[in-house]
C-alpha cells in the first residue's frame, strides 16, 4: 500500500470461498477502476493498491498450483477517467499504463470511458492491447487504425484457451454495452448485430468448451446486452456452463440465470476484489460422470481491497505476504505520485461532502454545495447576465473528505475534460424549465427511500429529540430516542401520518461503514461484515440561478430594462424575487445534446452554431479546485 494510506482497521470476515482440486476455477475480477491503482488514501478500507493486488494474485495461484486448480484474473474496463494517478499526467495514463500492466490478466476488455476520446483510444489501442497482447478482447469494438486510417478490430473478437492446471476449455468474450458516446474514431457495434454475426455464431457453436467465459463492460442486471449474449449461447449450447463478468454500473452484484450460468460486478474504484469460484466443471483431463457433470457449483465474494482482507484471504501476514513484484509496483505509483505532485493541497475542506452517502439537498451534500456555493460564486463573479448555469451530477463522481483538499482530490471528484457553453437570451419561461426536462423521474419520494432501505424503524414524535422538521426527509448527526442513547441515523424522515422513519440507525450495528450487499446469492457475499451505508439516488443535473433569484412572484424586468442597466453598470443583478425576461443558459458541454433537446419540446429550437464558449474552457476540475483554494483555507492559512 502507499506510505501515506491509513492502516487497516480489523473487521469480522468471512472466509473466501475458494474451490480446490480438479475441474475447480477461481477467478479475481476488477472493474470500473478509473485510476485508483494508488488504492485510497483517505479510506481504510480500500487501501491497498495495484501492486498489493500483485502480491495478492500471487499467494492465489500458487495456492491453485499446489492444489490442482486454476486461478484467472478478469478485468472489464473503464480503467482511466477519476484519479490524479491517471489524470494529472501530459499525456493522461503516462504512468498509470506502466503499472497497470505488471498484474497478469488473462481476459481484459475496454469500457466506455477509454472511448471518449480519441486520444485515450488511439493510447489504449497503442499500449494496453499490446501490454496484453494475449488476453484483450473486444467482441463489438473496432477502431480506424493511427496507422492505416482502416476500420480494424480493436483486439481479437474472442479467446479460446485451457487452463494450466484443471485444462478447462474457456471460450471468452469481451464486450462493451451499446455505447453511443465515443469519439468518432471508434465503432462500437450493437450486442444485437454482433451476435448474428457468423464469426460469433460460429465461435459458440465451437465443441470442446467446458465453460463460456463473457467479459464484458455490460451490467449483469436489468441489461438487454448481458440477457441476449446469455440466450445466443444457450441457443447454440444448451447446457454449457456460462459464467458472466461484468461492470459499468459501479455495483457489487451477483446474478442467476439459471444453475450453469451466473454473473458477478464487482464495483468500482479498486474497492472490490470481486471473487467467484466454479467446481464440477469438465474438462479436457477430466470426464465427469452424470451426477456431477449436473451440478458446477458457483460461489462469490467482494473482497475489501485492504491489507487486512488479503493478508487473511491469503494465509499470509505483513512480511510474508509483499512480493518483490508487488513492492517494485507500489513504489512506481509512490514516485509517480510524488512527481505529479498529488498531495499538494489546495485548502482544506471543513467537512465531509457527500456524492451518493448524502441525500439531496443537505448540509452534507456534494451536490448542495455546488449549486449553492461553488456555482453561484465562480459564475456570478463570470458572467454579466441573469443566466441559469446546469450541470449533470455525472459530471461529479466521488466524496470530498474533511481536510486537505488535493490535486489528486480534484481528479476524483471531477476528472472530465469537458468545459461550459452558454444560449445567450433564452426566454425565462423555456430556460427554467430545462432542469425539470433533464430530471424528467420528479422528486424522490420518502416512501421510495424508505423501500430502498432494510428494515427502517418506526418511532413515535413524541420519543424522539430532537424535534422534527415538517413532512420529509431530513439529516440530522444524532437523535435521541427516548428509552435509548443517541446514535446517528443514515436518514430521518417524517411520513404524513405523523410517525417518525428512523432508517438504518441501529445502534448494534456492527462498527465498520461500507457495502452490505443483497444480491441473488444472498447477503452473504460482503468478505467483511459492514455497518451498512445507506446511499441515495440523485437528480441527473442540477441549476444554480446567477444574478437572480426567482423567490416570489414579482413580473418579470423587461428586457429593455435589464438592457439599460447593463450598459449602466456592466452586470446586471435583479433585485430578489424579481424573474427575469430572458437569461442565458449555461450548462456542461456533456449535457449539450439533452439541453437543446429540451428546449426543443419548450418550442425553442438552438442549433449547435448558436452555442458559445464561456469561463474560456474551464472545466469542472478547475472550477472546483479554484472554488476551493479561494474559499477553504487550511488551518495556520486564515
Ligand atoms: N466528459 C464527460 C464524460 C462522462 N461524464 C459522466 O460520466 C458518466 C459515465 O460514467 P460511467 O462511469 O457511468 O461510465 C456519464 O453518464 C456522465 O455523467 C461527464 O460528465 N463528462
Amino acid at each position: 500500500e502507499q506510505p501515506s494510506a491509513p492502516s487497516p482497521i480489523s473487521a469480522p470476515l468471512r472466509e473466501l470461498p475458494w474451490s480446490k482440486g480438479r475441474g475447480s476455477i477461481n477467478f479475481l475480477h476488477t472493474t470500473d477502476t478509473h485510476g485508483w491503482h494508488g488504492g485510497h488514501l483517505k479510506e481504510a478500507q480500500y487501501s491497498a493498491d495495484w501492486g498489493d493486488y500483485i502480491s495478492f494474485a500471487h499467494h492465489l495461484r500458487q495456492r491453485a498450483d499446489e492444489d490442482g486448480s486454476d486461478l484467472l484474473l478478469i478485468d472489464t474496463g473503464d480503467r482511466v477517467d477519476g484519479n490524479g494517478l491517471y489524470d494529472a499526467s501530459d499525456p493522461k495514463g503516462k504512468y498509470t499504463f506502466d503499472v497497470f500492466k505488471e498484474q497478469k490478466i488473462d481476459v481484459i476488455t475496454s469500457g466506455n470511458h477509454e472511448l471518449y476520446l480519441a486520444n485515450s483510444s488511439i493510447r489504449e489501442y497503442d499500449e494496453v492491447v499490446p501490454d496484453f497482447r494475449d488476453s484483450y478482447i473486444a467482441s463489438n469494438l473496432d477502431i480506424y487504425s493511427p496507422k492505416s486510417g482502416k476500420l480494424e478490430p480493436f483486439a481479437p473478437r474472442y479467446r479460446k484457451f485451457t487452463t494450466k492446471n484443471s485444462g478447462i476449455r474457456i471460450l471468452a468474450f469481451g464486450f462493451l454495452f451499446n455505447f453511443h458516446g465515443n469519439a468518432n474514431n471508434t465503432v462500437v457495434q450493437s450486442v444485437q448485430e454482433t451476435i448474428k454475426e457468423k464469426w460469433f455464431q460460429d465461435a459458440i457453436r465451437e465443441k470442446d468448451v467446458d465453460l463460456f467465459l463473457v467479459a464484458g463492460h455490460v451490467p449483469v442486471r436489468d441489461s438487454e446486452e448481458s440477457d441476449l449474449i446469455y440466450k445466443a449461447i444457450r441457443n447454440a449450447k444448451w447446457d454449457t456452463p456460462i459464467v458472466f463478468f461484468g461492470g459499468h454500473t459501479h455495483i457489487r452484484d451477483y446474478r442467476k440465470w439459471e444453475k450453469k450460468a451466473w454473473g458477478l460486478e464487482s464495483g468500482r474504484y479498486m474497492e472490490t476484489l470481486g471473487f467467484l469460484s466454479i467446481n464440477g466443471l469438465s474438462s479436457g483431463k477430466r470426464r465427469l460422470d452424470a451426477t456431477t457433470a449436473k451440478s458446477p457449483v458457483y460461489r462469490r465474494m467482494y473482497i475489501d481491497n485492504n491489507l487486512f482482507s488479503l493478508h487473511h484471504h491469503s494465509g499470509t501476514n505483513h512480511s510474508s505476504f509483499p512480493t518483490e513484484m508487488g513492492k517494485n509496483v507500489s513504489e512506481k505509483i509512490e514516485k509517480a505520485r510524488k512527481k505529479m505532485n498529488l498531495d499538494e493541497a489546495f485548502g482544506c475542506a471543513p467537512q465531509d461532502y457527500w456524492l451518493n452517502r448524502a441525500p439531496y439537498p443537505a448540509n452534507d451534500s456534494f451536490l448542495s454545495l455546488l449549486d449553492t456555493h461553488i456555482l453561484p460564486d465562480t459564475f456570478t463573479a463570470a458572467l454579466q447576465k441573469p443566466s441559469i448555469v446546469i450541470s449533470n451530477s455525472g459530471a461529479i463522481r466521488f466524496d470530498i473528505f474533511k481536510g486537505p483538499f488535493t490535486i489528486d482530490s480534484t481528479f476524483l471528484v471531477s476528472p472530465f475534460t469537458s468545459g461550459f457553453r452558454a444560449i445567450r437570451n433564452v426566454p425565462y419561461g423555456a430556460a427554467s424549465q430545462v432542469l425539470q426536462y433533464l430530471n424528467n423521474q420528479g422528486q424522490i419520494l420518502l416512501e421510495d427511500l424508505v423501500a430502498l432501505s432494510v428494515d427502517p424503524t418506526m418511532y413515535k414524535l413524541d420519543d424522539l429529540t430532537p424535534p422534527l422538521p415538517p413532512v420529509g426527509l431530513h439529516t440530522l448527526e444524532r437523535v435521541t430516542v427516548a428509552g435509548h442513547k443517541a446514535f446517528a441515523p443514515r436518514l430521518i424522515g417524517r411520513s404524513e401520518s405523523e410517525q417518525i422513519l428512523l432508517v438504518n440507525g441501529d445502534k448494534d450495528a456492527p462498527a465498520l461503514p461500507g457495502y452490505t450487499t443483497r444480491d441473488d446469492a444472498g447477503s452473504d457475499g460482503d468478505d467483511t461484515i459492514h455497518q451498512e451505508i445507506q446511499f441515495y439516488d440523485v437528480p441527473n443535473c442540477i441549476a444554480a440561478n446567477i444574478h437572480f433569484s426567482p423567490s416570489s412572484n414579482k413580473p418579470l424586468v423587461s428586457e429593455e430594462h435589464a438592457e439599460l442597466r447593463s450598459r449602466q453598470g456592466g452586470t446586471v443583478h435583479l433585485a430578489e424575487g424579481t424573474k427575469p425576461e430572458t437569461v442565458d443558459l449555461v450548462y456542461n458541454v456533456f449535457v449539450q445534446d439533452w439541453v437543446l433537446l429540451a428546449l426543443q419540446y419548450l418550442g425553442h429550437d438552438y442549433g449547435k452554431e448558436a452555442t458559445e464558449e464561456v469561463l474560456e474552457g474551464q472545466t469542472m476540475t478547475d472550477i472546483i479546485s479554484g472554488w476551493v483554494r479561494d474559499n477553504w483555507a487550511c488551518e495556520g492559512e486564515k
